[in-house]
C-alpha cells in the first residue's frame, strides 16, 4: 500500500509557475501560471513554437536557474526560495542531456560517463568504471570507451551524454533537443534507447524538442506557447494503442 502511494506521487509537481527575465522597464513575463505533474516513469514530450519558454521550464524544473515564484516540487524538494546548496543537492539525482552533448573533449568516453558517478561518494572508482563499461556497452559503444570525443560521431556523442545521464538511476531525466544534431536516423536510434533505458530503470523524463518524428515515443505531449502551456495530451500511446 505505503510502496503504491509511494510509486505515484509526482517526480515534479508545478503549480502556479511564473517566470521573468529582466529588470524595471525590460522585465518581461515567460511563463505563466504553469500547472504540471510528472509521474515516475512517464515520458513526457514538449514542444513549442521558438521563443515559447520551453528551455526556461526545463532549467527551472532542474534548479539550473532559481524559479520566482509558486511551488516547483522536485524529487520532493521545493526549489522556489531555496539555497544553492539545495539547488546542487538535487542536481545531483537528475540526468542532463543537451543538444550540444557537452562532453569534455580531454576525457575519454567512458571517463565522461565516469564522471557523473564522482558526485555519489558510496560508489568507488572501481564500480564506476565497471558501470560505466555496462552502459556504454548497452548503448552500442563496447568498442569506442577510450575513444575522444573528437573521434566519435554526432550519435555516437549524443549515446554518450544519454550513458553519462543515466549511469547514476537517476529518477528524473531532463533532455533539451537532444536530437538537433543528428540525422533522422540517429536521432531516432537515440531516442529509442532513452525510451528503452527510462522503462528499465523506471525513471521520468522530460523532453524538449522540435522533430515531429519522435513525438510517438511520448507518454503525453506538452504544448507550450507564448509561455502557456496550451495542450496537455494525456496518455498518448495508450490512447493510440487503444484504438
Ligand atoms: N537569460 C535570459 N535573459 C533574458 N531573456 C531570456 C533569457 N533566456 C531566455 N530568454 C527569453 O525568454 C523567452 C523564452 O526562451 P526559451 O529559451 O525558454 O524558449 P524556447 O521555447 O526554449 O525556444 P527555442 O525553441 O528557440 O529553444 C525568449 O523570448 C528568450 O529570448
Amino acid at each position: 500500500m505505503t510502496y503504491h502511494v509511494l510509486r505515484k506521487s509526482p517526480v515534479v509537481s508545478i503549480k502556479n509557475l511564473n517566470h521573468y527575465f529582466g529588470k524595471g522597464s525590460l522585465r518581461k513575463q515567460i511563463l505563466f501560471d504553469i500547472n504540471l505533474e510528472l509521474l515516475p516513469g512517464e515520458i513526457v514530450l514538449v514542444t513549442g513554437p521558438s521563443g515559447s519558454g520551453k528551455t526556461t521550464l526545463l532549467t527551472l524544473i532542474g534548479g539550473l536557474r532559481s524559479p520566482q515564484s509558486g511551488c516547483v516540487q522536485v524529487l520532493r524538494q521545493e526549489l522556489v526560495g531555496a539555497t544553492e546548496e539545495k539547488l546542487v543537492q538535487v542536481r545531483r539525482h537528475i540526468g542532463y542531456i543537451f543538444q550540444s552533448h557537452n562532453l569534455l573533449k580531454s576525457l575519454t568516453a567512458c571517463q565522461n560517463v565516469q564522471m557523473s558517478l564522482e558526485l555519489h561518494p558510496d560508489i568507488s572508482p572501481v564500480e564506476a568504471v565497471a558501470k560505466s563499461t555496462a552502459l556504454l556497452t548497452t548503448v552500442g559503444l563496447a568498442n569506442h570507451l577510450n575513444h575522444y570525443p573528437d573521434n566519435l560521431s554526432g550519435g555516437q556523442k549524443q549515446r554518450v551524454a544519454i550513458a553519462r545521464a543515466l549511469v547514476s538511476r537517476p529518477q528524473l531525466v531532463l533532455a533539451d533537443e537532444p536530437t538537433a544534431a543528428l540525422d533522422s536516423q540517429s536521432g531516432r536510434n537515440v531516442v529509442e534507447l532513452m525510451q528503452q533505458l527510462a522503462k528499465e530503470q523506471g525513471c521520468t523524463i522530460l523532453l524538449v524538442t522540435h522533430d515531429n518524428r519522435i513525438l510517438d515515443i511520448a507518454d503525453r505531449i506538452i504544448h507550450i506557447e507564448d509561455g502557456h502551456i496550451h495542450r496537455s495530451n494525456q496518455h498518448v500511446l495508450e490512447r493510440s494503442e487503444g484504438s
